[in-house]
């Protein structure tokens, strides 16, 4: 006991034999009680502490993650075993989970693809599918309000799997994948990852693993018939331009390929698909919860969004003129982290920092919600606070205001080696989402039908995964106009359309060879707009008023029409 404690250690908990101090860790909203352990106990910004015999040295300041993680990144970028996956680091070779992955081979060439990729993801053709799913979610809000967190999960199911696979229609099985990895993987999950030896009993006493190996294969064998599928399809000419086409094509073109083969490919595709779901799903979320209970803020955004646009839905082209929405969208992912205990990292030698020694295979976690609750750096941390980004004076007020605030950078992507490669999609998809809110909703409370009062939208309620999201709740989208609402129907209504009559010039395309060689490349903007061109002229929305109210005299004028087609409205 007196060695385990000894007073010449880092600082940190007292810590029993055995169980270090797993007792009075709660699983339940444990970054609350590793924030608390950092404000009694850090010193210098950091503390250690061990769960079951594995040493964690936990960091509550950015400066000693900087230290850690970046300029140690050398030794100091492997990732901790999670008990309840098979192989999560790849050392046996799995090759799955490129986050979960130790510092190998398989990481760095992966990482490198993935890198690729990722950064092309600010090309215009992949903001299309941001443009096109945000749309989709406008009109599925108005059709559908108290649906709007499964339809919000499967806007950012529906990006990935248009970039990845060229088909939205994977979102449902895509999100339940996605679901299904992250609670594997998280302490919040199977009571294996915590009471790690349990994962060792014997197969016919362990649940857990049965279950596991379900998951695992079924994931497994989804992300190989995507792979199969794109290539069946490519063969067939059919193929639009995506992640997989890409990769596939590229690699047969240079007819060679730095990954191991179809296993390894399906498996980095997809688990780029998973983990760009859950990850937006969360700030998105909050930043419904910071408008509802902010209107003051919600206001401002419309008010720049109305003035800046000038009634259009705003695209990323406007984005360096919308620093309030930009600045809410910061406060949200600052406010309500969504990794709050940061993804831990692992020591890959023995180290001596700032006079203590750091046994190799020591977590180190970069506390995220300690970090953004700094006060020095964020005055008035627990509350919603848009303003530190806006306004000189505050700590974190950075100019041009035309580039800040943005969310590239911040302590939530993570540090060094590891950091997140998906940090200009987040950013890309929350202002197309976010600006699309803006302009068609106030978003409110919603109210009791019997009773009128307001139902709460609670602030402090959500699961305690690794990646966190708000536990459901209620509120309302009430479209800011009866014009708006017509206009956003009917945009969605022409989007699908063209959507639809694209795919279909693609395919026809691919079986008519007179286009072949006519069109040359066809990527989805060079396919012949022979349909789309014939689409009719869309109708201005006084005109359709003027059609409307038509109809309604109409059918009052004929009361047999009126009385036996009952449902017939405008
Ligand atoms: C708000 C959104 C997101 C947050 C807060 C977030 C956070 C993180 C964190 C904390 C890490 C680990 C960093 C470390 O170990 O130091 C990470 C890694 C990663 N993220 Fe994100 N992420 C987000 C969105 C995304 C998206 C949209 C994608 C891709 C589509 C993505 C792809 C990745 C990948 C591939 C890694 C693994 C990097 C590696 O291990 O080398 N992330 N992310």
């Amino acid at each position: 006991f007196r060695e385990i404690n000894d007073p010449r250690g880092p600082p940190g908990p007292l810590q029993w034999p055995f169980v270090g101090r797993v007792h009075d860790l709660p699983i339940e909203f444990m970054w609350i009680k590793l924030k608390e352990w950092a404000d009694k106990y850090a010193v210098d910004g950091f503390y250690r502490t061990s769960m079951l015999g594995a040493n964690f040295l936990v960091i509550s300041d950015e400066r000693i993650a900087e230290e850690l993680l970046v300029r140690k990144a050398k030794y100091n970028s492997d990732r901790p075993v999670i008990r309840s996956l098979f192989d999560s680091k790849s050392t046996c070779g799995s090759m799955e989970y490129l986050p979960l992955m130790g510092k190998n081979e398989y990481w760095a060439r992966q990482r490198k693809i993935s890198h690729a990729y990722l950064t092309e993801a600010t090309n215009a053709r992949y903001h299309k599918a941001m443009y096109f799913e945000s749309k989709r979610w406008i009109a599925r809000l108005i059709q559908n309000p108290d649906d709007f967190q499964h339809s919000l999960e499967d806007m950012c199911s529906k990006v990935m799997c248009q970039l990845t696979w060229d088909d939205p229609g994977l979102s449902e099985y895509c999100t339940k994948s996605a679901w299904g990895l992250l609670t594997q993987m998280s302490p919040a999950g199977p009571i294996t990852n915590v009471i790690t030896p349990l994962w060792h009993l014997p197969w016919h006493l362990n649940p857990w693993k049965r279950a596991e190996r379900k998951r695992h294969d079924e994931q497994q064998a989804w992300w190989m018939d995507r792979l199969l599928t794109v290539r069946e399809k490519m063969a067939k000419g059919q193929m639009r331009p995506c992640w997989t086409q890409q990769y596939l094509e590229r690699s047969a073109n240079a007819k060679k390929s730095s990954l191991s083969g179809d296993y390894e490919t399906s498996c980095v595709l997809g688990m780029l698909a998973l983990v760009g779901i859950f990850t937006v799903v969360g700030p998105l979320s909050y930043y419904l919860v910071a408008m509802v209970h902010h209107p003051e803020w919600q206001a401002a955004v419309q008010k720049e969004v109305d003035e800046k646009c000038q009634g259009r839905l705003p695209t990323l082209d406007d984005a360096p003129n919308l620093p309030i929405l930009r600045a809410c969208i910061k406060e949200t992912m600052r406010w309500k982290p969504n990794v709050p205990t940061g993804v831990a990292h692992e020591t890959e030698v023995d180290d001596v920092f700032r006079g203590y020694f750091i046994p190799k295979g020591t977590r180190i976690l970069p506390l995220d919600w300690a970090f953004l609750r700094n006060p020095d750096k964020y005055p008035d941390p627990d509350n919603f606070r848009p303003e530190r980004w806006l306004k000189p004076g505050w700590p974190t007020y950075q100019e041009p205001l035309t580039q800040y605030p943005t969310i590239k950078g911040m302590t939530s992507f993570g540090w060094g080696q590891r950091q997140c490669l998906g940090q200009t999609l987040t950013q890309d998809e929350l202002i197309v989402a976010c600006g699309a809110l803006a302009w068609a909703f106030n978003l409110k409370p919603k109210r009791d039908r019997v009773t009128g009062a307001e139902l709460p939208v609670p602030l402090n309620k959500s699961n305690s995964l690794l990646i966190i999201k708000p536990d459901p709740f209620q509120m309302a989208f009430e479209p800011r106009s009866e014009r708006r609402r017509e206009e956003a129907l009917q945009i969605w209504a022409m989007e699908e359309a063209k959507d639809r009559r694209k795919r279909a010039a693609f395919v026809h395309g691919a079986r008519c060879p007179s286009l072949k060689a006519n069109g040359g490349e066809r990527t989805p903007d060079s396919v012949p707009d022979v349909d789309i061109k014939r689409e009719p002229p869309s109708m201005s929305l006084d005109k359709l008023e003027q059609l409307k109210r038509d109809l309604l005299v109409h059918i009052k004028s004929v009361p047999e029409l009126h009385r036996d087609k009952g449902m017939i409205t405008p």
